[in-house]
């Protein structure tokens, strides 16, 4: 089964009105290729997301960093799964390395979001990844899995998740991933995914590679079997994302 290639940006906690003005209007100028080819999804702070959601073109569409793990009510400082849907945001982000490392995110409370945001009607991008320690030690694979089936134990339906593979020695280091350890990773989740939910779920599911890519790492990587896109910090904030798009065509070839 054919996967679209998919490409978030993730802001992350960056920028300005005026920043993101900026960023916006050069996505709106960029060439790239079409959605049939392409599923592009930017993700800014919560603040700018009715703004960005509103200048933005409307093949491309926006995401939320984050959501609370259930129904909204007495929590402060929190947005909920349905606030986010009255806005008409379609995605989330879920279980990115930096809330589970700053803010203790376990696997399980990863795995519950992800079930009530997509009970909800979102579309999930859910993040897993291992440390340097976790690598060196030989447990990469182990790490992933068990985040994995945080999430899997609880949901039932996989239509609506991307499954982003963010190395966390990766991530804001200028240290990409080579595509072999990519790949291999990617190809080992697809496995994992076919001995333990399902061959379909395995077949369609979009596994994408996040780590420090950049204009010039991107195609190299986009070529490998497994790796059905990226989630882009740092240069989703620059021109090169535009290039970053355009490597969807590395797939046609
Ligand atoms: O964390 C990331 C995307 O979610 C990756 O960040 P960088 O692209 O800045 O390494």
């Amino acid at each position: 089964m054919a996967r679209k290639f998919f490409v978030g940006g993730n802001w992350k906690c960056n920028g300005t009105t005026e920043e993101v003005k900026k960023i916006v209007t050069i996505l709106n100028e960029a060439e790239v290729p079409s959605e049939d080819v392409v599923e592009v999804v930017v993700s800014p702070p919560f603040v700018f997301l009715p703004l960005v959601k509103n200048l933005l073109r409307s093949d491309f569409h926006v995401a939320a960093q984050n959501c609370w793990v259930r129904k909204g009510g007495a929590f402060t400082g929190e947005v909920s799964a349905e606030m986010l849907v009255n806005l008409g945001i379609p995605w989330v982000i879920l279980g990115h390395s930096e809330r589970r490392a700053l803010l203790n995110e376990s696997n399980d409370f990863v795995g519950d979001k992800v079930a009530y945001a997509l009970s909800q009607g979102l579309k999930v991008i859910a993040c897993i990844g291992e440390t340097l320690e976790q690598r060196e030690s030989g447990s990469t694979m182990a790490v992933v899995a068990a985040q994995t089936k945080a999430i899997a134990d609880k949901i039932f339906n996989w239509d609506n998740i991307v499954l982003a593979y963010e190395p966390v020695w990766a991530i804001g280091t200028g240290k990409v991933a080579t595509p072999a350890q990519a790949q291999e990773v990617h190809f080992e989740l697809r496995k994992w995914l076919k001995d333990n939910v399902s061959a379909e779920v395995a077949a369609s599911t979009r596994i994408i590679y996040g780590g420090s890519v950049n204009g010039a790492n991107c195609k190299e990587l986009a070529a490998q079997p497994d790796v059905d896109g990226f989630l882009v910090g740092g240069a989703s904030l620059k021109l090169e994302f535009v290039d970053i798009i355009k490597s969807a065509t590395v797939k046609k070839n």
